[in-house]
């Protein structure tokens, strides 16, 4: 604006050079002090909330009002000095007085506080009635509002706003660099201005005839009401040509002028003060005695005016703890694109009274709210369901209404991790473990694993894609009697994957023996491989036993995992890793917790051998291959009160191998307990020697009262009770693994947010026009106008560049993840913190809040959801 009031010619006048000179001066220092919303070397910046420009400044460059004078006000008025007298256009006694009215407003004493007011105002007040002679000279009147105008504005100390407790008087918003948009009266000031100007162009055909009527149009003065009323100072010195005759007005209820204040009145307090609204107090044209008045203070301080959003979008859903009790803001937001509307202003009487009521019942003056009388439905405030509770900003009843984390920060929850410095800290601190993601990507590609050329059956019953799980195709006789082969294959049922046991070369003889499977399926426990299903068939060219188990990708056999080395590289047992005593009493409980289920079940496992009890994550067991002998050995089967003995002798030995680093370390149990009591407790030792040397049966020896309580007491619950600590401790254990997985669940819960965001946000940004199915052909590909540098959108696509095309200094991209995640987390919780958005070209600048890009977006996004739904698309 500078530039072009130079470009016109306008700054020739001594004043106006030292006033721009000072505006230049104050933008610079703006600039360099790094308060400016004007950065140069990166395209945008976080301002600290003292320094950033208020919630009207960003809309400073698109509503800045422009000054395009006509020649004519550049050759009266700029041209002329200041201090030159009046143009030479014949003045009569009220112009004069007018003007001096302006200039030396306290000099002149006015007795009617009204007048004086309305003397100031005239400037301002294109329609007020006019004065004698102003009909003979309008030119004249509106080149002396003029620069009345311009002299107020460059008598002003700052270009800053200050705030105001008394009645605005309209700044020179035209040249008010600093706050060109105070709300509705820097706007309507600055329009009167920029009137005034065009005014004095001569062109009154563009203007109202009130305030530019010809002078024998007019009716004669005698008739006019005098606009100062019954206390017009003029009057009563019997200067006065007006009508004093209020009577018949009074009679008719239609009180005094239109522009009449009785400064008597407490004070006076505009209809439109908004709270904490920066504007220049008022200079002259108050009396002594109008400034002394008491300042009206309306109940609810602040006198603030509840008022409608101005443009259509929906306020956001979140909650703002700090808006429950507030008032609703003032002004009328500006929207990007959209042309200001100023406020409507409302009478004084309104204004006062507005904030009573609202604050009586703050709710019911909110659009669209219902009253809390119990009426209001539950909100579930974890629900995305911005439609519902769009229109709901403000809850009063908070027992009713458990508001959501604000802030969607990665909270801390579980076991607290390592005391690290920030620089200590990386990438992979904002999600789970490296080892965890690994392990995790590994079993999902061992579950999606299959073979293009494999010889196995295309289906077996109702599975498909089959892998072998056996590391050799080499197999004799093996635990169960016939050759056996584990396969993973695919439900066509449900498409979850399994593990199948094919018992090679299995006839069924007897039904019954499959129906023994059916009381598998109903143990369910942590330690066990669950039991879905068993049949027999002929998809291997043979009659093979299928039982259909729970498939564990990745995992190995205890035989596998710890007597594979010694048993493929002949490594001696000293070379072999010793298994910690915590693992081995880990491995007990576990092993005991399936047992448990089993024998109370009425069942036995008759596999707890390395082979068949399977290490599925570190330091996890689960028995395998249960059911099998069950089908199999069905004819010739045993009582099973000596099978779980059985059992829990197994389990000794399993035990007594791992420990003893043998698998055949039973065989010879006193010479592998002794290494056990070298390497681990007397307890541990104790336990294993207590499981390998169960009690003799009653058929092997003959029964006494001492023998019979031996064997009773030889069972799981009997082993559990005895290690009832290290149960406690295995309980504890997996407490705190859960604590630790619930930890780095809520990392990648937060991260899931964010995927959610980043897809909405790709989908809505620079999106084609979103047309309706019949202008769908006609409206797609075409650029959406809202996403243009004057489109509502358009400080949208400003903010992406914000969160992913952040530059340094010398332009080159800035990769910060930290950044990046901020961002999205603050846009996500709409906080009220501001952002300073820069267009590519450094043109334009916007200062807007996160949670006015939260309104856009989610407008945006309800937009597209609409119109997908509209065309019948999901
Ligand atoms: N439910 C299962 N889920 C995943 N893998 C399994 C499952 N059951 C077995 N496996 C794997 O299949 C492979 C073969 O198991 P299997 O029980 O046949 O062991 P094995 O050593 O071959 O025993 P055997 O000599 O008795 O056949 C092992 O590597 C084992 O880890």
């Amino acid at each position: 604006m500078l530039n072009e009031l130079e470009a016109n010619g306008i700054m020739q006048d001594p004043e106006s050079t030292k006033f721009l000179t000072k505006a230049r001066w104050s933008r610079k220092s703006l600039i360099t002090s790094g308060t400016s919303c004007y950065p140069t070397s990166t395209r945008s910046c976080s301002l600290p909330d003292s320094i950033t420009p208020k919630r009207e400044d960003w809309k400073l460059p698109s509503t800045l009002p422009r000054i395009r004078p006509s020649k004519r006000v550049e050759s009266s008025i700029f041209n002329s000095g200041a201090s030159s007298p009046a143009p030479e256009v014949p003045v009569k006694r009220e112009d004069a007085s007018w003007f001096d009215a302006i200039r030396k407003p306290n000099q002149e004493e006015p007795s009617n506080p009204s007048e004086d007011y309305q003397t100031s105002d005239v400037a301002t007040e294109s329609t007020s009635q006019p004065e004698v002679g102003e009909q003979t000279q309008p030119e004249c009147r509106a080149e002396l509002a003029a620069k009345a105008h311009f002299l107020k504005a460059i008598q002003r100390p700052s270009i800053l706003p200050q705030p105001t407790t008394q009645k605005q008087v309209p700044p020179s918003g035209c040249l008010d660099f600093g706050n060109p948009s105070e709300t509705g009266l820097a706007r309507e000031s600055s329009d009167d201005m920029a009137a005034g100007f065009q005014r004095v162009s001569g062109d009154a055909r563009r203007y109202p005839s009130s305030s530019f009527t010809r002078t024998e149009n007019r009716p004669p003065m005698g008739t006019v009401l005098c606009r100062n009323g019954p206390q017009c100072r003029k009057f009563q010195e019997g200067t006065c040509n007006y009508n004093h005759d209020f009577s018949a007005l009074t009679a008719n209820g239609l009180n005094a002028q239109k522009k009449t204040l009785n400064v008597e009145s407490p004070a006076f307090t505009p209809a439109f003060t908004p709270k904490g609204m920066s504007a220049q107090p008022a200079k002259m044209g108050i009396s002594p005695k109008a400034a002394a008045a008491a300042a009206f203070t309306p109940r609810g301080s602040g006198s603030v005016t509840p008022a409608r959003n101005s443009h259509s979008k929906e306020p956001s859903a979140e909650f703002v703890p700090q808006q429950v009790l507030q008032a609703p803001q003032q002004f009328t937001e500006f929207v990007p694109g959209q042309s200001f509307v100023p406020q409507q202003q409302m009478d004084v009487q309104t204004s006062i009274q507005t904030p009573i009521n609202a604050f009586n019942d703050p709710f019911l003056s909110q659009a669209g709210i219902t009253g809390l009388d119990g009426t209001q439905p539950q909100l579930n405030p974890y629900a995305h369901q911005t439609s519902g509770v769009g229109t709901q900003q403000f809850f009063q009843d908070t027992s009713s209404y458990k508001h959501p984390l604000n802030y969607h920060l990665y909270a801390s929850i579980g076991p607290r991790r390592e005391n690290l410095m920030a620089y200590q800290r990386s990438t992979s601190d904002l999600f789970i473990p490296d080892s965890l993601r690994e392990d995790l990507q590994r079993k999902a590609e061992a579950t999606l694993q299959t073979f293009a050329n494999s010889t196995l059956p295309q289906s077996v019953e109702y599975f498909h894609s089959l892998v072998a799980l056996d590391t050799s195709n080499q197999k004799g006789p093996s635990t169960f009697g016939y050759p056996s082969w584990v396969y993973k294959a695919t439900s066509s049922r449900d498409g979850h994957t399994y593990a199948l046991r094919r018992i090679e070369g299995f006839r069924l003889t007897n039904e019954a023996a499959i129906r023994t499977v059916q009381s598998w399926k109903r143990i369910s426990n942590g330690s066990l491989v669950q039991v879905h299903d068993a049949f027999t068939g002929r998809w291997f060219n043979d009659s093979s036993l299928i039982i259909v188990t729970d498939y564990h990708p990745m995992a190995q056999t205890v035989a596998e995992k710890n007597f594979a080395l010694a048993r493929h590289t002949g490594a001696s047992r000293a070379g072999q890793q010793i298994v910690p005593e915590n693992d081995l009493w880990s491995y007990i409980v576990q092993i005991a917790s399936a047992l448990k289920s089993i024998h109370e079940a009425g069942l036995a496992a008759q596999t707890v051998i390395p082979s068949k009890v399977l290490v599925t994550s570190k330091n996890r067991l689960r028995l395998g291959g249960c059911g099998v002998l069950d089908i199999v050995q069905y004819e010739q089967r045993k009582p099973v009160t000596e099978l779980q003995r059985i059992d829990l002798e197994n389990l000794g030995k399993l035990i007594l191998g791992i420990a003893a680093r043998n698998q055949t370390a039973h065989h010879n149990v006193p010479k592998a307990l002794e290494l056990v009591s070298r390497s681990y407790t007397e307890r541990l030792r104790a336990c294993i020697a207590w499981l390998v040397a169960p009690p003799p049966t009653p058929a092997d020896t003959q029964q006494d009262d001492a023998a019979t309580t031996q064997i009773s007491e030889y069972n799981i619950n009997m082993l559990l009770n005895n290690i009832a600590d290290k149960v406690i401790a295995a309980f504890d254990s997996t407490l705190h693994f859960e604590d630790e997985l619930t930890s780095h669940m809520m990392r990648e819960l937060e991260n899931g947010r964010l995927v959610r965001l980043l897809t909405k946000l790709n989908v809505i940004l620079e999106r084609p026009e979103t047309s309706t199915p019949t202008t769908a052909a006609a409206g797609n590909n075409q650029p959406s106008s809202a996403w243009s540098e004057t489109g509502e959108r358009y400080y949208l696509k400003l903010f992406r560049d914000h969160v992913f095309h952040q530059v340094d200094h010398e332009g080159r991209p800035v990769l910060d993840l930290g950044h990046i995640i901020t961002c999205l987390n603050k846009l996500d919780a709409g906080i009220d913190e501001k952002v300073q958005l820069m267009s590519r070209d450094e043109q334009n600048v916007f200062v807007v809040t996160y949670r006015e890009v939260k309104r856009a977006f989610e407008s945006a996004w309800a937009d597209v959801s609409k119109a997908s739904q509209a065309g019948g698309r999901r």
